[in-house]
């Protein structure tokens, strides 16, 4: 500690916890106490420059148009930093929607409150706070497409190319505000420069977002990570990759009981046959329950302003313009989404590119088996069907005596012609 204190001359601080459904005490625990906690520590190092603190561009997430400043949250948070020490967690569990209000989930809440945090115990701190989007896979450094946790889209990728997920529901249209992690770094790193060498008056705000700059919907986003997943396969798919997004409630249920169900229940139903333990419909639940959380951001389009990134990019020198880039503008989308889709393969799933042809080999399998067992339920079906039903009887003579009209009449063609 005395090491820490005596020597550190800028905190990066991005330690939170980022799951979306923890609960309340343990997201104000980790996401406003321990800032308190390291703002109150950075005021007893000497020789610090700047404190930049990580927040989130989703930290006011109730809000549609959202500014380059600190929001006040309805209820202070020290009053609930107190109330977590004396409240008991059913009473917390209890209160926390009424707490959270329209924020969707107790990480943007708390983040926010991290951010009044912030703003309140500043004291003669020099401070920024860096406000990332939904952060990726690398554009540029050290490689395109490294990733190395399931956060954000990551995980919905693999269950995409896996053939898991077929169906999301989402506005193909609503803005994806993806930003590159290494693009995130470069700008963090240009603030603490700015912030340390500025020494601005106020508490400055970055919007660490690509939609002002270079927007991407999820529709195109989605239609690229399929024509990826395509191209070059993830190894032992479930199903082929294929998905779509749903737009209301009816078509997500109808969608869910058909394609993610059906096929889970089908499939546990054949590995219990084959003597194994069943686990496709427990995968299956952990899946909604994942999309469930994360279809809140699909749904809906925010505009962040982007004043201070823009100022900040226009202080450095050209040479470091190109060294800390985070001009968004030039990244390529449908180039930048293909690369993640392989940094997931490669950095997250570990597959080779040798494996490629088997997994090819292994989605035409895929395709055969869906056809047989598309006919083979058409069959029964109308089997079913002409066994109950006069005029389906009616139908089937009628096709199969046009059938074998047709057949004749092509037969007797082809005699005439010899
Ligand atoms: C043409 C059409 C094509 C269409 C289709 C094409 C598809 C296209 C793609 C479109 C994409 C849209 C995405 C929008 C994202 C918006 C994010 C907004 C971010 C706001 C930005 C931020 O400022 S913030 C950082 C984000 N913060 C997270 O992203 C944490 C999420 N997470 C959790 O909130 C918890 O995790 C949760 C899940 C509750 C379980 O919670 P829980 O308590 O039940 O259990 P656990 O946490 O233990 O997780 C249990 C198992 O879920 C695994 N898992 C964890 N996350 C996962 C994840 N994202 N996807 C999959 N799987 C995930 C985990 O790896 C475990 O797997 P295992 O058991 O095998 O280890
Ligand atoms: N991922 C995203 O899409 C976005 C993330 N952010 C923000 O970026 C920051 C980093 O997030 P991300 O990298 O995605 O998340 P991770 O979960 O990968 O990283 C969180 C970090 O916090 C550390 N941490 C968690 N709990 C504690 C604790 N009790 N004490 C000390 N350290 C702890 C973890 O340490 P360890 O590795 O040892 O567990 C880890 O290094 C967060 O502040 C998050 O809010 C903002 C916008 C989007």
């Amino acid at each position: 500690m005395q090491e820490l204190l005596s020597c550190t001359n800028v905190v990066f601080h991005c330690a939170a916890t980022v799951r979306f459904n923890d609960s309340l005490r343990h997201a104000v625990q980790l996401n406003v106490t321990a800032t308190q906690k390291l703002l109150l520590m950075a005021s007893q190092m000497p020789k610090l420059e700047a404190f930049i603190h990580i927040s989130t561009a989703f930290s006011n997430c109730n809000l549609q148009h959202i500014d380059e400043v600190i929001y006040p949250c309805p209820v202070e948070p020290k009053k609930i930093i107190d109330s977590m020490e004396w409240l008991d967690d059913a009473i917390v569990e209890e209160i926390t929607p009424k707490l959270i209000r329209d924020w969707p989930n107790t990480y943007t809440y708390t983040k926010a409150l991290g951010e009044m945090v912030v703003h309140q115990e500043s004291g003669n701190l020099n401070i920024a706070i860096v406000r990332p989007s939904i952060v990726g896979a690398t554009w540029q450094e050290p490689f395109p497409g490294w990733v190395d946790n399931v956060n954000g889209p990551s995980g919905l990728i693999i269950a995409t190319g896996k053939g898991f997920l077929r169906a999301l529901r989402g506005a193909p249209m609503a803005v994806a505000d993806l930003i590159p992690v290494d693009t995130v770094v470069n700008l963090t790193l240009a603030v603490g420069w700015y912030t340390a060498v500025h020494r601005p008056k106020s508490t400055l705000i970055y919007h660490c977002t690509s939609s002002n700059f270079n927007p991407c919907h999820w529709g195109k986003m989605g239609f690229q990570i399929l024509a990826t997943c395509e191209k070059i396969p993830f190894e032992r798919a479930f199903r082929r990759p294929y998905a779509d997004f749903t737009t209301n409630t009816i078509t997500t249920q109808y969608q869910n009981a058909v394609s993610h169900w059906a096929p889970a229940i089908i499939y546990d139903l054949y590995l219990r046959l084959t003597g194994r333990k069943p686990r496709m419909t427990k995968l299956m639940n952990r899946l909604l329950r994942t999309v469930s959380v994360l279809e809140y951001f699909v749904n809906r389009s925010w505009e962040w302003s982007t004043n201070n990134t823009e100022m900040l990019m226009s202080e450095l020198s050209p040479e470091d313009q190109r060294v800390f880039n985070f001009d968004v503008r030039q990244l390529n989308w449908l180039e930048y989404i293909e690369n993640y889709v392989l940094g997931v393969k490669k950095y997250l799933l570990k597959e080779d590119m040798a494996g490629v042809p088997e997994a090819k080999q292994h989605l035409r399998r895929l395709r055969n088996i869906h056809y047989l067992f598309n006919t083979a339920l058409f069959l029964i079906a109308w089997r079913l069907l002409i066994a109950r039903s006069q005029m389906a009887r009616n139908v089937w003579l009628f096709i199969v005596s046009l059938c074998y009209k047709c057949i004749s009449y092509f037969r007797a063609s082809s005699s005439l012609k010899a």
